[in-house]
């Protein structure tokens, strides 16, 4: 069983490893965001339950402490849990939902841990705020939410609320799933989810995002790249099928951290970006991610990106798909968006966040 407690004066107390390495970048990101987002008080503060992943990132129990800390001086009453096994976040969400006694349930970790809270969050009033904790935070960069924690908490506690559609993953008859599963900012397969799916944990534990970097380059060698045929159905109720050797689709535009994939791409809209890399073997892999890192993957020619609301992917074999950075199915899979979004919690100041206002 995952703890909970109530809310109460007293920080947690979590594991003394979860040191964080100062970042100077940020901490002056952070800086000119504390100078310019001087909180506006809440009619009724927010009432909050934080749900903390010890697993997430390299060890970062202070920060939730930090977190929790600012949260309660700004005058949010706290309840606070630890998950304690994957699936954990989603049962604790549902259940703050199913109580109704708090307004926003925060995910303190990585994208993962986000994803889960989110499920429990559809179909709900209650937002989802973040306290970014892990090691890609790939939802966090995309909405501006700050690093530091005592800055997302302030979000948390005087932030607006945006619009976030999920997309849904749904199996088939073959590969059934047991029930919709939502994604925040992307889903992939081929390549993209082979990496996510063998990455070593202990490496990703003491190295971060450079475990995925070192899984990409060693898996190649050995990966067969076998094609997907990706069929989107578009907007305007066309049909457009493309073969790939990798394909992310797209809710949001970034992916992998801070680097962008899909520049179009908006969370606040119900419709993806579908990235169709065609060709495979190493040295496209590494075309494909140098181009990634200077943000002009769009623009090579064996790139395709078509917007979707309706995305299915078949490959020969039960390959998996990823999701958040976790594998969540097994192909062959359909994706299409969840109905209703559900509220994120957003700095008025970074851009897009003004969406659905
Ligand atoms: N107590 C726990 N022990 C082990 N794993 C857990 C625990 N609680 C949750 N998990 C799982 O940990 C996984 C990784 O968490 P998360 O994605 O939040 O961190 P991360 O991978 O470091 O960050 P990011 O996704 O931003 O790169 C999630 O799939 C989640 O289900």
């Amino acid at each position: 069983m995952a703890r909970v407690n109530a809310p109460s004066p007293r920080t947690p107390r979590l594991p003394k490893d979860y040191a964080m390495p100062a970042k100077s970048l940020q901490r002056f990101a952070d800086g000119v965001l504390a100078l310019t987002s001087a909180p506006a008080p809440q009619a009724q503060p927010r009432r909050v339950c934080l749900i903390a992943n010890p697993a997430a990132g390299q060890g970062r129990g202070q920060r939730v402490r930090r977190a929790v800390a600012r949260l309660e001086s700004l005058g949010c009453p706290v309840r606070w849990a630890l998950t304690e096994r994957p699936g954990d976040a989603t049962r604790l969400a549902r259940e703050a939902v199913a109580r109704g006694d708090v307004d926003v349930v925060v995910a303190a970790g990585g994208d993962g841990t986000i994803n889960e809270v989110a499920n429990g969050l559809v179909g709900s009033a209650v937002a989802l705020g973040v306290i970014p904790l892990g090691t890609a935070n790939v939802l966090a960069i995309e909405a501006g939410v700050p690093r530091r924690p005592e800055h997302a908490a302030q979000v948390i506690a005087t932030g607006r609320l945006r619009p976030l559609y999920l997309g849904e993953v749904r199996g088939s008859a073959e590969t059934p799933l047991g029930g919709p599963r939502r994604f925040v900012m992307m889903a992939g397969a081929g390549f993209d989810a082979h990496v996510v799916d063998t990455v070593d944990l202990g490496l990703k534990r003491r190295t971060g995002a450079l475990a995925y970097a070192w899984g990409a380059f060693h898996r190649a060698f050995r990966y067969t790249f076998p094609s997907c045929l990706v069929s989107v159905t578009t907007p305007d109720g066309r049909e457009i099928e493309a073969e790939a050797s990798t394909v992310v689709v797209c809710n949001g535009r970034h992916y992998g951290g801070p680097f962008v994939a899909a520049p179009r791409a908006d969370i606040s809209q119900p419709t993806f970006q579908v990235v169709v890399l065609t060709r495979p073997g190493l040295i496209n892999a590494a075309r494909y991610g140098a181009w990634l890192m200077l943000g002009r993957l769009e623009h090579l020619p064996d790139v395709r990106v078509i917007e979707a609301t309706r995305v299915r992917i078949h490959l020969q074999d039960a390959e998996p798909l990823q999701a958040d950075g976790d594998t969540i199915a097994h192909m062959p899979v359909e994706i299409v968006m969840t109905p209703q979004p559900v509220s994120l919690i957003v700095p008025d100041w970074a851009p897009g966040n003004d969406a659905g206002a």
